[in-house]
Formats: C-alpha cells, sequence, structure tokens
C-alpha cells in the first residue's frame, strides 16, 4: 500500500514540482526557527565550510520534517532546505531590497553552487541526502542593472536563497549551470523520486512502519 505523502513545505516551487512525480499529497509547512538552526550548526561544526553547508541544509530538512512527522507517524513526511554558497559565503533568502540588490550583484561574473539538503521520514525509517547544483552568472552590465532593479521591486526576489529564481526572470543572468535544474529551483526531484521509491520498499520489506 501507498503512504500518506506530506510536504513539509509552504514554497509552491516544491509543491509544483512534487506534483511531476506524486499524484496525491498534503502540504503542511513545518513551524521551525530556522535562524536557530543555522547558528547553532554554523558554532559547533568544526570539519570545515563544505561540511558545515551540508550539515546546516541536511538539519535544517530533517527539522522540518520532524516538526510534521511527529504528529503523522504513519505517512511520508519530506522536508527540504536550499542555500546559495558563493565565495565562502552562504546566502539564504535577502532580508529587504538592497540584500537582495547585494546578493544578486555578488554573484554576476561568477560561479555559485546551490544546495538543497532533503529529509525522508517513514514510520521508523528515515534517510537524507543533498545535492548541488552549479550556476555560473553573467557579468554585471547595464542592462542587468536594470532587470535587477525591475526583478527586485516586483518582490520576486524575497522568498528565494540568494536572492534569485532561475525559474522566473533572473533566468536571464545564468550564463550555464551544471546539475539539476530543478534542485536549483527547490527540489532535486529526480533524486527523491528514487529515494522515495528506495524508502518506501525498505520500510515494507522490514515491516517497519
Ligand atoms: C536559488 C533559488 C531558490 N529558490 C527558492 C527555493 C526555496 O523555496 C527558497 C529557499 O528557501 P527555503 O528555506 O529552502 O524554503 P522555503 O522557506 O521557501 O520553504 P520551506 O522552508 O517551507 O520548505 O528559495 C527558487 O525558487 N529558485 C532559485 O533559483
Amino acid at each position: 500500500m501507498n503512504p500518506k505523502i506530506i510536504l513539509a513545505s509552504k514554497s509552491p516551487r516544491r509543491q509544483e514540482l512534487l506534483k511531476l512525480f506524486v499524484n496525491e499529497f498534503d502540504v503542511i509547512p513545518a513551524q521551525v526557527d530556522e535562524k536557530k538552526i543555522a547558528e547553532k550548526i554554523m558554532k559547533t561544526s568544526k570539519k570545515g565550510f563544505a561540511m558545515d553547508v551540508k550539515n546546516l541544509v541536511l538539519e535544517l530538512a530533517d527539522s522540518k520534517a520532524e516538526a510534521v512527522h511527529k504528529n503523522f507517524r504513519d505517512a511520508l513526511v519530506i522536508g527540504a532546505d536550499t542555500v546559495v554558497v558563493s565565495e565562502g559565503k552562504i546566502l539564504g533568502k535577502p532580508s529587504g531590497n538592497n540584500d537582495a540588490y547585494e546578493m544578486i550583484r555578488s554573484l554576476a561574473g561568477k560561479t555559485h553552487i546551490v544546495i538543497t539538503g532533503v529529509s525522508l521520514k517513514y514510520g521508523l525509517i528515515e534517510e537524507s541526502f543533498v545535492s548541488v547544483s552549479k550556476v555560473r552568472f553573467y557579468k554585471w552590465n547595464e542592462q542587468m542593472e536594470i532587470e535587477v532593479n525591475n526583478y527586485i521591486k516586483s518582490g520576486k526576489a524575497m522568498d528565494k536563497a540568494g536572492g534569485y529564481g532561475i525559474q522566473e526572470e533572473a533566468g536571464l543572468w545564468v550564463k550555464w549551470i551544471k546539475g539539476d535544474y530543478n534542485n536549483i529551483v527547490g527540489l532535486p526531484v529526480s533524486k527523491l523520486n528514487r529515494k522515495m521509491n528506495e524508502l518506501i520498499k525498505i520500510a515494507h520489506s522490514k515491516d517497519r512502519i
């Protein structure tokens, strides 16, 4: 029997992406203090920056999944978190228009990474993974300045890691990407589909739900 699936996310992009391969699921956004978790991880982890970022997205994804799974133990719950990493700095969502402008400006002419952590919880079984994509932005020019200002004015930058959505007008600044496009949008569906199928198989074979 297929489990009830719950997406623990308020992100409309994640909902659209999950629809690509799951017909029916509920959406229950998780209430977690992302800032507090991020501060704890970055303070306590001593494994080096790359590992810190990986731990960070995994911990955030896990907290989101757990916040919902604790109330729905029989469901398969999905939590995710996406950050942008550029020049040794983690960029989450911008704090305001100026911050969004600075973030996008700092990405121009460079390559950054977008990393999404995903946590799956089903009965007593859990699984988590990260997906990493590389994105190269074109160099800053007058045209881009106009586009970035218009984009920020539209309000679309505010709920996105790094202050941009590749699926929106911000796609105009992208020179190339390497890796899973959907991972950049917020959910690495190809990997997620495979991991979910594996998890369901294991859970049922071991009768662990
Ligand atoms: C880089 C990039 C990010 N994003 C989005 C994906 C995520 O929704 C968001 C990063 O914030 P997250 O904290 O990962 O997610 P969220 O707050 O939107 O939703 P929830 O925590 O409830 O799951 O940035 C895009 O939509 N396009 C992009 O190109």
